[in-house]
């Protein structure tokens, strides 16, 4: 029997252009190459694609796993070669009106914050960003651009303002949407007064030394920079649009961790917010009617990124070490199934001004309505009345006639009467 069987869609053609996933490997660390560790990953840059050897710790060599995604990055690849390839373009659909996150994911010390904030030499994707965005507000010259920013970070379930330490940020717990009231945000005029916003945060940031790297973050944060773009003289908005930039604390192993209590309950924070995001791709992945936005903060603050109206730029950030096989292949599993995810983003405010023209159409189009109703039954009832009338005619006449036909027959009745012949009644018919 011939049967026809059904092609596997590949990940690219699932690709949605609204949600971009790409790989990123970072080079082996001292420590790895002290140890003589393998490398386990092979990043094919032209192919788009990580081929993940099997591990041979665990004895288990077969075929490499392959996975797909829209951009791979080797440890060649400079800091500048990731913006230009894959950030410039979010940060341009920022720019036409789009909300967009970008956010770095993975294991602990695969080089998130690296990515996201670079470091004394090498520029990261934060400060790129500020440069094209101040870049595209000094060429508004007639119109009133607007850049505020804002930094909060997520530290064992609570929001921390990076900006103001010393007001804690109340948390509705009721309200899905965003539950960070009172969160500063600063009006930068330039990209100094940005980087200075940014410096300061980061310093406020919670990092400590674990035995997976010196530096690290025991918080997720997110920089929000919002651009409004006004026409001076009537004020009105004709853009307006945000972004988030996130980096996500890393996912590490309790068991493999030499943690002190504190760095325990951190580690355990950490996993189940990260566990809180994976359930929210795997459901929205799977069509689900319900999302569990609401099993953390974290997937809370980040709702729009991964269900909502925005453009979302997922980095994974892998190490190639054998010792990271397991979390490594979890990351790139996870990152694969990211890509599935259907998001619809609108352009802001060009949906507001949208949403009242369509708006203004169906108002129209109802007024239309309830005009031709208003006639219909103008033209009922006047075909109602004419029909009442002639009703009303018919019955007068009919009782009209009636009276004729009664005074016709009374009369009748009584020529009858009179022609009558009273007979007795004794007197039998012959
Ligand atoms: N692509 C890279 N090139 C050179 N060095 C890198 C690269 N990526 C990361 N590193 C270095 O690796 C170390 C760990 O990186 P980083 O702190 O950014 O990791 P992380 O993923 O943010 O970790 P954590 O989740 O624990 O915060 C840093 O010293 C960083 O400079």
């Amino acid at each position: 029997m011939n049967k026809s069987k059904k092609k596997p869609k590949s990940n690219q053609e699932c690709a949605d252009e609204n949600i971009k996933v790409v790989v990123r490997c970072r080079p082996m660390n001292r420590y790895e190459k002290h140890a003589g560790m393998e490398n386990v990953v092979i990043m094919d840059t032209m192919g788009k694609c990580v081929k993940m050897q099997c591990c041979p710790m665990n004895h288990n060599w077969g075929k490499p796993k392959k996975f797909l995604f829209d951009s791979v990055y080797d440890v060649e690849t400079s800091q500048y070669g990731i913006y230009d390839g894959s950030v410039r373009p979010m940060i341009s659909h920022m720019l036409q009106g789009f909300n967009v996150t970008i956010f770095a994911y993975g294991q602990t010390g695969t080089g998130k914050t690296f990515t996201m904030e670079g470091n004394q030499s090498e520029y990261g994707i934060m400060q790129n960003a500020f440069e094209q965005i101040y870049k595209f507000a000094r060429e508004q010259k007639d119109k009133r651009c607007v850049i505020q920013c804002s930094y909060l970070e997520i530290y064992q379930g609570k929001i921390q303002d990076l900006l103001n330490s010393a007001k804690p940020i109340k948390v509705n717990k009721s309200k899905l949407k965003i539950p960070c009231k009172g969160l500063i945000s600063i009006v930068c005029k330039s990209v100094q007064d940005i980087e200075k916003c940014r410096i300061e945060g980061f310093k406020n940031r919670k990092v400590a030394a674990t035995c997976f790297n010196e530096h690290s973050s025991r918080s997720h944060s997110i920089f929000t920079v919002l651009l409004t773009l006004r026409i001076p003289k009537t004020k009105k908005i004709i853009l307006q649009s945000k972004l988030n930039l996130v980096d996500l604390a890393g996912s590490e192993s309790l068991l493999r961790s030499e943690a002190t209590p504190l760095r325990k309950k951190e580690c355990c924070e950490i996993n189940l917010s990260l566990l809180a995001v994976n359930k929210v791709i795997s459901s929205t992945v799977a069509g689900h009617a319900y999302i569990p936005y609401r099993d953390s903060l974290l997937t809370r603050l980040l709702q729009d990124s991964f269900g909502g109206n925005s453009k979302t730029l997922m980095i994974a950030n892998i190490g190639p070490a054998e010792t990271m096989h397991k979390e490594t292949l979890t990351t790139l599993e996870y990152a694969h199934q990211a890509k599935k995810i259907k998001i619809a983003p609108r352009k802001r405010p060009e949906s507001l001004e949208t949403r009242h023209r369509q708006a203004r159409i169906a108002l129209a189009k109802c007024q239309k309505e309830l005009e031709e109703t208003k006639e219909r039954h103008k033209e009922k009832r006047e075909a109602t009345t004419k029909l009442m009338e002639s009703v009303l005619a018919v019955l007068t006449e009919i009782s009209n006639t009636e009276e004729t036909v009664d005074e016709t027959n009374e009369s009748q009745n009584l020529n009858n009467s009179r022609n009558l012949r009273v007979e007795p009644l004794n007197k039998k018919k012959r």
